[in-house]
């Protein structure tokens, strides 16, 4: 055994390099074997348990600290900050810091290169012109990491932040590990100042395997058939479920995590249902005639993003309706997160035929007509009522 004292290693290496030639080379060979076999069983265990412990840790940290980077944009949100993408969409500066920071935040965490399928692109800040715009993105983000104080690193130039914002360009599909991020699902909502989510998914050979959402407007208590929170008014959300390990809620300032369970009613008289605040994303006439079809009796909770999705997996309401217009292709960053926070809380998330949702297939769901989500008991019949007012529908019923 060799026993070193008062010198520092590379001194002591250095020394014994010169003074021992023979004993370092076998010293060595066996570090480096012992290494390697280390490393082999760390990369096989990792894979055959698949605990996706670190992976859903780094998920967490990205998504919260994205969240404190949005939280300070929708306080001051200036009107210069909302642009509109080659759809009309509307992107603030928030939703492209928030995919830097989460590209960064994963980098930092996992110690690999990351891919991952995201909403947003850089091909717009590139353009001349974007300049003042893409320094503020810069500056947003250097602020947020440096007020956090885990990552002690030089501040971040635009072009790092061009080239993070990039790595969110794979295209997915059925094999490999792909994160899938929407920076912020239900921009809309942010920009009016309601509910807003941060929705990190890790796609597993096109199986989602976690996912996380934060939700930094959603109150922490239950809310009510008409979208009000009870007396409490604490806000920030963090829910996240990883594969046969069931969902969580932790508050976003920090607290013990809660285990979540979606609502266990079979009667819809008791049932609520949410559907989108936006009328353009999801028919609001479909989801009343299926929701009347099938016997609900409360008004509909309408609000924006997968904030919805974590509402249910915890008990809020019990079931989620979304009709896009005919031709609409629903993206897998808008559901993959939410889907797994609800089937790991006991619900079940399909198309309108009852299909699960197929997030292999690369960056759109190929759906039949609709998206349909709520607990074992009622889906059967929900699916029913689904299929009935579709078929009343597509016959002209005036009232759809
Ligand atoms: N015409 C349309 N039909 C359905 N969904 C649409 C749509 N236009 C945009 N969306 C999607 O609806 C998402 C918001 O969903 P919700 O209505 O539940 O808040 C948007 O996410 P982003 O806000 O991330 O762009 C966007 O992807
Ligand atoms: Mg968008
Ligand atoms: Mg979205
Ligand atoms: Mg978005």
């Amino acid at each position: 055994m060799l026993a070193f004292s008062g010198s520092s290693t590379l001194q002591q290496v250095h020394l014994l390099c010169t003074t021992k030639p023979n004993l370092i080379k076998p010293l060595f060979t066996a570090a480096t074997t012992a290494l390697c076999t280390r490393r082999r069983a760390v990369v096989s265990s990792s894979s055959s348990s698949m605990s996706y412990d670190r992976e859903l840790s780094a998920a967490k940290k990205a998504a919260s600290l994205a969240a404190t980077l949005c939280q300070r944009v929708q306080k001051v949100l200036l009107q210069s900050d909302v642009h509109s993408k080659s759809d009309e969409s509307p992107v603030t500066v928030a939703d492209y810091g928030s995919q830097a920071l989460v590209s960064f935040v994963l980098e930092k965490e996992l110690h690999t290169e990351v891919t991952m399928v995201a909403e947003e692109d850089s091909a717009d800040l590139r353009n001349e012109g974007a300049n003042e715009t893409l320094e503020r993105i810069t500056k947003l983000i250097n602020e947020t990491i440096s007020s956090d104080g885990t990552y002690s690193v030089p501040p971040l130039s635009s072009e790092d932040v061009l080239t993070a914002i990039d790595r969110g360009n794979s295209e997915g599909g059925p094999s490999g590990r792909h994160w899938v991020l929407d920076p912020i699902d239900g921009t809309k909502g942010f920009v009016r100042g309601d509910q807003y989510a941060i929705a990190l998914a890790l796609l597993e050979d096109g199986k989602v395997v976690l996912g996380v959402l934060a939700c930094p407007n959603l109150p922490l208590s239950p809310i009510g058939s008409h979208g009000q929170s009870s007396l409490q008014k604490e806000v920030g959300c963090l829910f996240y479920a990883k594969v046969g390990g069931g969902t969580h809620m932790e508050s976003l300032a920090g607290s013990s995590p809660v285990k979540m369970h979606v609502c266990a009613t079979d009667d819809p008289a008791e049932a609520s249902f949410f559907e989108s605040f936006e009328a353009a994303h999801s028919s609001h006439d479909l989801s009343s005639a299926i929701a009347s079809k099938l016997g609900v009796r409360a008004p509909p909770v309408r609000m924006d993003s997968q904030a919805k999705y974590g509402a249910l997996a915890r008990g809020d309401g019990a079931i989620y309706l979304r009709f896009p217009r005919k031709g609409y292709r629903e993206k897998i960053w808008d559901h993959a997160a939410g889907c797994i926070v609800v089937t790991e809380a006991g619900g079940v998330a399909t198309d309108a035929a009852g299909n699960p949702l197929d997030f292999s297939k690369g960056k759109f769901l190929n759906l039949d007509t609709g998206i349909v989500v709520s607990n074992q008991k009622l889906m059967p019949s929900l699916l029913k009522a689904v299929r009935d007012s579709l078929n009343e529908a597509s016959r002209g019923s005036p009232s759809l």
